[in-house]
């Protein structure tokens, strides 16, 4: 038995640690506060700032891990290269949690030193800087904190009137300690994909169907599997996961965002662990989920194929406000629905737009994909989070 240190015990870390019981694994599930989903699931629980390295390496010293397992962003990251040092097998490398972290240096690496094709882009560290930067972009353009997730902090300008908004926004959103943005040409793609990618140690690169999904607000809110897209887009966005995670080393799952438009296949970022529209593989559409394709991966289990059983797509429920204590409301009529289930993530508390669970639906091979899709979406609209 192994024994893992999960970094982050959210939706995603809840899902790992019930694989990796599934497996026989010892789990140690961490994040700020307790009681979080991971936690609830795992066999021992630690509540500590990511973000502080001392207190990252106590840590580390008092479970002494077989595996360090990142399930956030939000991790002093630099230390995770001494852990390495040390022997620690970090997951799926010190240097992909640390790129990942911030977008300055993913996308560095992607667009300059991997040649990937990429939007335009810009760095600012101010207001005023940022309008530099927007004039030399051009409008309409996104811009994001250098550190963040789910889309927090990230909006759109439209007009000169947007900079300082965003400015103000962006530094809102941004967690870590670093006051800088990345500014983006808006790129007015046709459709956006998650492509699930498996490095493992056998060095045998694996990738899933592509994932379609749809964001608002920059965070997921339907996701499907298989993404229709043309061979020709396929191998394109095939090639550049596989170079990007070539890069970046080590073994697991990661999820590499594109976009696809009429000028071909974007790379946009990539998270080295489990996506979060990947959850759609809670649908066995797969003949192994995201979150197992990841343990097994980070456990050196070797993975022959990676086979669609059949079509499958999620939709998130949210929560519209503030709560101590969330309820749902309506689960009977997603619990009747045929082809379909749920999970709740038990997150103890809930704050607007803040994910506490998914619907699932599926269906053959043969059937239509925006169907199940719109089922999905259908469903979960009828769950209410009471506040
Ligand atoms: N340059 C761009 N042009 C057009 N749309 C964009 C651009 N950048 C981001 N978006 C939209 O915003 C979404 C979120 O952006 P991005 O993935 O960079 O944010 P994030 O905060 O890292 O989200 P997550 O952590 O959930 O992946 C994208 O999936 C896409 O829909
Ligand atoms: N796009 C990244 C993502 O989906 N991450 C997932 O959300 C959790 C945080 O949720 P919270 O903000 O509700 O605590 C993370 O722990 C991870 O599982
Ligand atoms: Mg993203």
């Amino acid at each position: 038995m192994s024994k893992i240190l999960l970094l982050g015990a959210g939706e995603l870390g809840k899902e790992f640690v019930i694989a990796a019981q599934r497996l026989g694994q010892y789990v140690i599930a961490v994040d700020s506060y307790p009681n979080a989903p991971a936690m609830q699931v795992a066999h021992e629980f630690e509540v500590i700032n990511m973000l502080d390295g001392e207190a990252l390496d106590a840590l580390i010293e008092k479970h002494t891990p077989d595996y360090i397992v990142p399930e956030i962003e939000a991790i002093r990251t630099e230390r995770l290269y001494e852990y390495e040092k040390q022997g620690y097998h970090v997951i799926p490398s010190a240097k992909a949690a640390n790129y990942t972290m911030n977008r300055k240096a993913i996308r560095d690496l992607a667009a300059k030193d991997l040649n990937l094709k990429t939007a335009a882009y810009r760095y600012a560290t101010s207001a005023a800087s940022l309008k530099k930067a927007v004039a030399e972009i051009g409008m309409p353009c996104v811009v994001k904190p250098l550190m963040s997730s789910s889309g927090k902090g990230q909006s759109t300008i439209k007009t000169a009137a947007d900079i300082e908004k965003a400015w103000d926004y962006s530094q809102e959103g941004s967690r870590g300690d670093v006051a800088e943005v990345i500014v983006e040409s808006f790129i007015n793609f046709n459709y956006e994909i998650t492509l699930l990618t498996v490095t493992q140690q056998n060095g045998n690169t694996l990738f899933c169907p592509p994932i379609g999904h749809r964001q608002e607000r920059g965070d997921y809110q339907e996701s499907w599997q298989p993404a229709a897209m043309s061979a020709a887009h396929l191998q394109t966005a095939q090639d550049m996961a596989a170079k990007v995670t070539a890069a970046l080393t080590g073994a697991g799952i990661w999820g590499v965002e594109f976009f696809v438009g009429d000028d071909g296949v974007y790379f946009s970022e990539l998270s080295p662990r489990p996506h979060d529209t990947g959850m759609v593989t809670l649908a066995n559409t797969q003949n192994f989920n995201e979150f197992e394709l990841h343990l097994r991966a980070v456990l050196g289990l070797p993975i022959s194929e990676i086979t669609l059983e059949r079509i499958g797509a999620s939709a998130v429920i949210l929560a519209k406000g503030n709560s101590e204590n969330p309820t749902f409301t309506n689960i009977e009529t997603v619990a009747a629905a045929t082809k379909s289930d749920f999970r709740l993530f038990g997150k103890p508390t809930s704050r607007p737009y803040r994910r506490m669970g998914v619907v699932v639906t599926y269906d053959s091979l043969d059937c239509s994909i925006s169907e199940v899709t719109q089922r999905a979406k259908e469903l979960a609209a009828q769950v209410e989070v009471k506040l």
